[in-house]
This record gives C-alpha cells, structure tokens and sequence, in this order.
C-alpha cells in the first residue's frame, strides 16, 4: 500500500490505527489480507526517519501487537517524492512486487494530475486506487477525475472513501431496516414525519485552516458523509449482496434527492438552509478563539463551521418527508444521531388524536447504539401516558471506520466505497445551496464556541 500524502494528519490520526484496528480485531480472512503488507508512506517532505515511528505509534494507539505489526513494521519505508513529477514514480515504485494499492491522501487538483502520469505507467496488473474526500470540488471536477481515474484502473478498483459507510449506526441502520417488520413496514411517509441526521462536534479547527477554511462545514460533512448516512437511511433494499447492489441502491436514492421545496423547515427561513460559524468561547474548560483569529484562516472567506440542509427525497416512498442534515464544529453537548421522528397517531381515545409525543427512533454515532421513544402508561388510571425511552448499546467492533475502509481496499470490495456516479450526485445535490450562499442570499450567523448553535435557531 503506498500512501501519497503520508505526512498528512489522515494517515497518522485514522488510516494507520485503521490497518492495527484489523489486527486486532479482524477475523481471519481480514488477517490473510495484512500477510505480506507493505505500508510505503510517501509525501514531499522528508519524514524518513520518524516515519517507522509513527507507524509503531499508531499501531500501539489501537493495542495492535504480534508478529504481523512486526512484519508490517520491518518492510515499512517512506520515500520523499512528489507524485505529480512523473520521474519520481521510479523511486516510488521500486520493489513493488505483487498487488499494489495507491492511496491518495491529496486533494483533487493533485489527485486528478497523479491519475493523468498513472496513465502512462506500468503499473501491476491488480492495481487499486483509494482516493480521500473530497472527490472533487463540484459536479464538473468530480466527473472529470472520475473520467481520468477509469483510464488507470476499471471503476471496481476505484474505492471513493467514506469512513462515515463504516460507522456502526449507518451500517446498524441497514441491517436493522431491512431485517425489522415493525420497521420495514413503517419505514415511509405515510408513518414518518421527520428525518434528522446530526454530526455535532466539541472539536474546533485543531489546526486543519489549510483544508477547512477553503471547505467549510456544507462540504466537509454534509456534501460527503451525511449524504452517504441518508442514503443508507432511504434506499430501497439492494437486490443482494454483490456490492452493486447496494450501490445501485444508494445511487437510486441519490438520484431522486434535492434541496427542500415544501413549506419552510427552518423558523424565520423560507430557504432550506442556514449556515453559521463560531466565536470565541470554551468547551470544557478550554477557550477556543474566534473562528477567523484561528492560525492561517483567511477572514474573508465566509466560511462555516456549522450548516444545516434540508433535502427532499422525492419518490413514492418518502415525498413530502423533510430530512434535515446539520453538523457543526465547536458545539457544546454535541449530538450525533439519525433521529426519526413519527407521526401522531391517528385516533386517541382520550380525544387528544393527532397530537401527543411523537415515536423518536435514535441510531446513535459515539457511541453506537439505537434508542426508541414512545408513548406508554401503567400509571394509576386507565390510559395515564408516560413517556418511555428504551437504549441498547450496539455491538462494537476493535475494528475501526477507517478498518472498515482498509478490509474492503485490500480485499477488494467495493461496497463501502462510493462509486463514481454517486459522487457526482452528491455534488448536484448541494450546488443549488452552495450558490444561494454564494449569492449571498442566507446570512453567516454567529454562535458562542460551546454552545449549542446561534441563539436565534432554537
Ligand atoms: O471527515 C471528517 O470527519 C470528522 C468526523 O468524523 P470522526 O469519525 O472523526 O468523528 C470531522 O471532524 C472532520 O472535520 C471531517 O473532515
């Protein structure tokens, strides 16, 4: 696996603890896949010598240990290189032999440059490409590396990573929605009123204003991942288990979905978004400074760290169902939850139909696990009702998201992955929104770093 980018915070944080994660906690057809790896760190700078290091480390942070971390840790190397230099794939390639995979921790402009050289070298004949969000800066760009990527390898080799598909709530949300009668057959509009998936953070910046500040929260987290949970929260089930499948599934859904049209979800807002970035403020006792007086962040660009959509899914499933998408950066009490929201029912003995607390179904992120609402009683009088809330944890796994994205790229298997056309989907399906904001047209509210949003949204 020879990693481009490898001096980025990615491979540190989350790609390296991701490979000791399958040590750990893979079964054995993921250990076959770790027998005879060898991890080639590559970027421009020269990490040569802390490079072995910082594998060990990364290894260490998840308990990885045995004979195959000391096999992995012996054949490491990092080689100074600068991929968009076509000369130095000689050095970047030497002693490869067997299956190769490239994985791109770039951005796109280098990524789509990379992909062009690649073109012309001999590469081995199962060669894999994992290529990091984001893929693309719009539509346009999205397309064309996807054009320029199949001129290097077939469009089954191309893993468009998401670690968000290896959560344990989106992948929770699949196996329960599809394997549940109660829920298969209330999972609709006629049953649901309201769909919200959060992604709420305590973490600000933490030194990232090179990617972020350019980026923003609409595209660093809705555009990419949260779409991807909607999707799996929406699609019909896949015909299968091949991983086309469920592509297909995904694509069909994306397909279908786009900025709200309905009467207005946001108070005060007729539009379906509104968009926010922090200030000064503390999270746990610790000050957090003005979004804009953070190291290398150009005050100019209106950029936010906190964005909230809503989408319509307009098929015969879901018309007419909102489903709001929010995540922001620097939040107190962060939540981080698929929340669906029921309807009333019907008919209440008591004279009261149509109203009451709603049935709220929770898939929970950090840490995974399902929650239900729902209205009860057992109190003194007939049809005294009480709110009741039952929570299991669900299953964890020592395997990691970025585990998950490292089983299907060394195994092969692309589900996981996001393929080519719904990338560009979900570009389609935020340019409406990117160029109101652009427009100028939703204000750039403020909210106190540790709080819970800009005070006027609640
Ligand atoms: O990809 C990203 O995801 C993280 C949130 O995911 P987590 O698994 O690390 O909780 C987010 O903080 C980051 O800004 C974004 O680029």
């Amino acid at each position: 696996m020879l990693i481009l980018g490898a001096s980025g915070d990615l491979t540190k944080r989350l790609l390296l603890p991701g490979i000791g994660s399958l040590v750990v906690g893979g079964d054995e057809s993921d250990l076959e896949l770790l027998d005879g790896l060898t991890v080639v760190g590559s970027g421009r700078s020269d990490k040569a010598d802390g490079w072995r290091d910082t594998v060990a480390a990364a290894f260490e942070q998840v308990g990885a240990e045995g004979d195959r971390v000391d096999a992995i840790l012996a054949s490491t190397k990092y080689v100074q290189a600068d991929p968009t230099e076509p000369d130095d794939w000689k050095r970047l390639l030497d002693g490869v032999d067997g299956d190769l995979v490239v994985y791109f921790a770039l951005p796109p402009s280098v990524v789509v440059k990379v992909a062009g050289i690649l073109q012309d070298i001999d590469l081995p004949e199962h060669t894999v490409l994992a290529i990091e969000k984001p893929f693309g800066d719009d539509a346009d760009s999205a397309t064309e590396l996807n054009e320029e990527l199949v001129k290097v390898v077939p469009e089954g080799r191309i893993h468009r990573v998401d670690h968000f598909l290896g959560q344990r709530a989106a992948l929770a949300m699949l196996a329960t929605r599809f394997n549940n009668r109660l829920l298969e057959s209330s999972w609709n509009a006629d049953q649901i009123e309201r769909v919200e998936i959060v992604y709420d953070e305590k973490l600000g910046l933490e030194g990232r204003a090179g990617y972020y500040d350019t980026a923003g929260a609409l595209r660093d987290m809705l555009q990419s991942h949260l779409l991807q949970v909607l999707a799996v929260t929406t699609c019909e089930a896949p015909a299968g288990l091949d991983p086309e499948h469920l592509r297909d599934s995904l694509a069909a859904v994306l397909a279908v979905t786009q900025p709200w049209t309905g009467a207005p979800v946001f108070p005060d807002t007729d539009g379906p978004s509104r968009r926010a970035r922090y200030t000064a403020g503390e999270i746990d006792g610790k000050s957090l400074p003005d979004y804009t007086a953070e190291e290398g962040v150009d005050p100019d660009h209106e950029t936010e760290t906190l964005a909230e959509i809503a989408l319509e899914v307009d098929n015969a499933r879901w018309a007419g169902v909102p489903f709001v998408l929010r995540s922001g950066k620097a939040i107190g009490d962060p939540a981080n939850e698929i929340r669906v929201t029921y309807r009333p029912v019907r008919f209440r003995p008591d004279g009261q139909s149509g109203t009451g607390s709603a049935e709220v179904l929770r898939f929970g992120f950090k840490p995974p696990r399902i929650e239900f609402r729902f209205t009860s009683g057992g109190g003194d009088m007939p049809f005294q009702l009480d709110p009741v809330e039952v929570s299991g944890a669900l299953p964890k796994s020592p395997v990691t998201e970025y585990g998950e994205v490292v089983r299907g790229v060394l195994g092969d298997d692309p589900t996981l992955s996001i393929r080519g056309d719904v990338a560009v989907q979900c570009w389609r399906i935020v340019q409406p929104i990117l160029d109101a904001w652009q427009r100028g047209e939703v204000p750039l509210d403020e909210y106190p770093a540790g709080s819970g949003g800009p005070s006027s949204w609640s």
